[in-house]
Formats: structure tokens, C-alpha cells, sequence
């Protein structure tokens, strides 16, 4: 089994690529949508997230305020350092239970669309894949302002929080480029599935677990003759 990093920008098309990769029988773990389920009332996020930012964060039926949330922390860095660093231990955990499901299951590979892929870093060595979904910084700025109804200057920090765009292109393994028609985009789709199913290389994940048993077995066995000579 390997792992496959779908990253972008924010608004880049991420979720558009990963959903024609799912309608390709492709299975794709959502990091925004683990993110939204680790920061659930009575999780261990939620309480430091509340320990944190207040209840002021917390809608009246006691769910987090995601757009509030959104606005303290795109416009401070350090708070926005705190929410990633209550966050992401809890998310890459949730992920990693997720890729133990698909691998469990007898999948040839895992898609994992992490928006942060390349600025948390935790997760790059994992991939044996890296795709970057890539659109112009004005296509960009002008599809999140109108999807999420934000004014130029809120998407811009938005933007502003992650990586250039430009910068993670070429840090990645495959580009997608989702400027223009999604027709174009399925395209590339159709070829980087190719290139996936294609793929032979194995993340020497089974490697591991063998070494490591073997390791565990031998010490065993060493320990039994000490203790019995
Ligand atoms: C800030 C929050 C409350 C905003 O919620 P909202 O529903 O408005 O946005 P959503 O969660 O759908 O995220 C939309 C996009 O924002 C960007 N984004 C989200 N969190 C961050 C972050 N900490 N830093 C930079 N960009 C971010 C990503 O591109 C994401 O795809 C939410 O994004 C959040 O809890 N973020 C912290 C967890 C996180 O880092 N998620 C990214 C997964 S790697
Ligand atoms: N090729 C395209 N042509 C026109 N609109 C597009 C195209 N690709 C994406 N969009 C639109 O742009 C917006 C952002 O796309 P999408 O939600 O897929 O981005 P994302 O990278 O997943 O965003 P986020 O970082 O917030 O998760 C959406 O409204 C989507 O419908």
C-alpha cells in the first residue's frame, strides 16, 4: 500500500479534484472534514480550543463557531499557531486510523486531500504521491471570495495563512492545473488515476511491521534464553 498527498491552496480546487478521484473509485480521506469531527463538543480539541479562545468561539448550541473561529485566527498568527497546534496532533491521529481502515481493506493506495500537507510537514514523508492542485492567484482569490462570501481582503488573509501556491507546485510530485474548465481538470484526473493504478511503488509500510515483529520476536526469544540459562 501507498499514500497519495493531494494538496493546493485554499479554494484551489482540492475538493473538486479529490471528488472526481473518488467518483474513480479512488478512496479519500478529507483532513477538513477530520478537522471538523476532532473539534466536536466533548472532544479533548474542543475542551482546549474552549481552554483557549473562550467560550466567546462557541455557538449558542455549544458547537464551535467556525466562522468566528476562522476570523480570529486568519488575522493572528499566533493564535492561529495555537488552533494547529491543539488541532493537527488530534487530526493527523484520526487520519492515520482512516489510512489502518483502507489498508485493513486491501487498498492499493490511499488519497489524503490535506490542504496543510506541505506546511505541517508530519505527513510529506508518508507519501510516496504528492499532487498539488493548482489554480492563478486571481481565479483563486475570486472563487473563494465568491464561494465563501468573503471580501478581497478576508480571502486574502486567508490565502496569506498557507504556503504560496506557486511555492508548493514545486514541491509536488503532480500538478493539476484547475484554472480553467473542470472538463480540462478531469483530464488530468483521468491521467494521474492512470498513473496511480500504474504505480508499483510500495511504502515499505508491510516492511515495517515485519521488521519490527521480527525485532520484538528476536528480543523475546534473547530475553527467554537469558532468563531460563
Ligand atoms: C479555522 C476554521 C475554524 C475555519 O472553519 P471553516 O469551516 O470556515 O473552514 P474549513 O474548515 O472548511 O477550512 C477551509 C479551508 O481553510 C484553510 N484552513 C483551515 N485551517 C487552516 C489553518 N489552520 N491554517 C491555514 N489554512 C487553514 C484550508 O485551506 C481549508 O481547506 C477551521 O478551518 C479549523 O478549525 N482549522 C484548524 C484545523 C486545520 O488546520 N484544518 C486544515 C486541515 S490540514
Ligand atoms: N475548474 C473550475 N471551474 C470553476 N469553478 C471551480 C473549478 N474548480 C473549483 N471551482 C470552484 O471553486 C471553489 C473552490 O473549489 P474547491 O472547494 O474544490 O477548493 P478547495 O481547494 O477544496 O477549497 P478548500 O481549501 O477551502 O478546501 C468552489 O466553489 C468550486 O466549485
Amino acid at each position: 500500500m501507498f499514500l497519495v498527498g493531494l494538496t493546493g491552496g485554499i479554494a484551489s480546487g482540492k475538493s473538486t479534484v479529490s471528488s472526481q478521484l473518488r467518483g474513480l473509485g479512488c478512496p479519500v480521506i478529507d483532513a477538513d472534514v477530520v478537522a471538523r469531527r476532532v473539534v466536536e463538543p466533548q472532544t479533548r480539541a474542543y475542551r482546549l480550543l474552549v481552554q483557549y479562545f473562550g467560550q466567546d468561539v462557541l455557538l449558542e448550541n455549544g458547537e464551535i463557531d467556525r466562522q468566528k473561529l476562522g476570523q480570529i485566527i486568519f488575522t493572528d498568527p499566533e493564535k492561529r499557531r495555537m488552533l494547529n497546534s491543539i488541532t493537527h496532533p488530534e487530526i493527523h491521529r484520526a487520519m492515520l486510523k482512516e489510512i489502518l481502515y483502507y489498508f485493513i481493506r486491501g487498498y492499493r493506495y490511499v488519497i489524503l486531500d490535506v490542504p496543510l500537507l506541505f506546511e505541517t510537514r508530519r505527513l510529506t514523508h508518508l507519501m510516496k504521491h504528492t499532487v498539488v492542485v493548482y489554480c492563478d492567484p486571481a481565479t483563486q482569490l475570486s472563487r473563494l471570495m465568491q464561494r465563501d462570501s468573503l471580501s478581497r481582503e478576508e480571502a486574502e488573509q486567508r490565502i496569506a495563512a498557507q504556503m504560496p501556491l506557486s511555492e508548493k507546485r514545486g514541491l509536488a510530485r503532480h500538478v493539476i492545473e484547475n484554472s480553467s474548465l473542470r472538463e480540462d481538470t478531469h483530464r488530468q484526473v483521468l491521467r494521474l488515476h492512470t498513473a496511480l493504478d500504474d504505480s508499483t511503488e510500495y511504502l515499505p509500510i508491510r516492511a515495517v511491521a515485519v521488521a519490527a515483529i521480527a525485532g520484538l520476536g528476536g528480543l523475546f526469544l534473547y530475553m527467554v534464553k537469558l532468563l531460563t540459562s
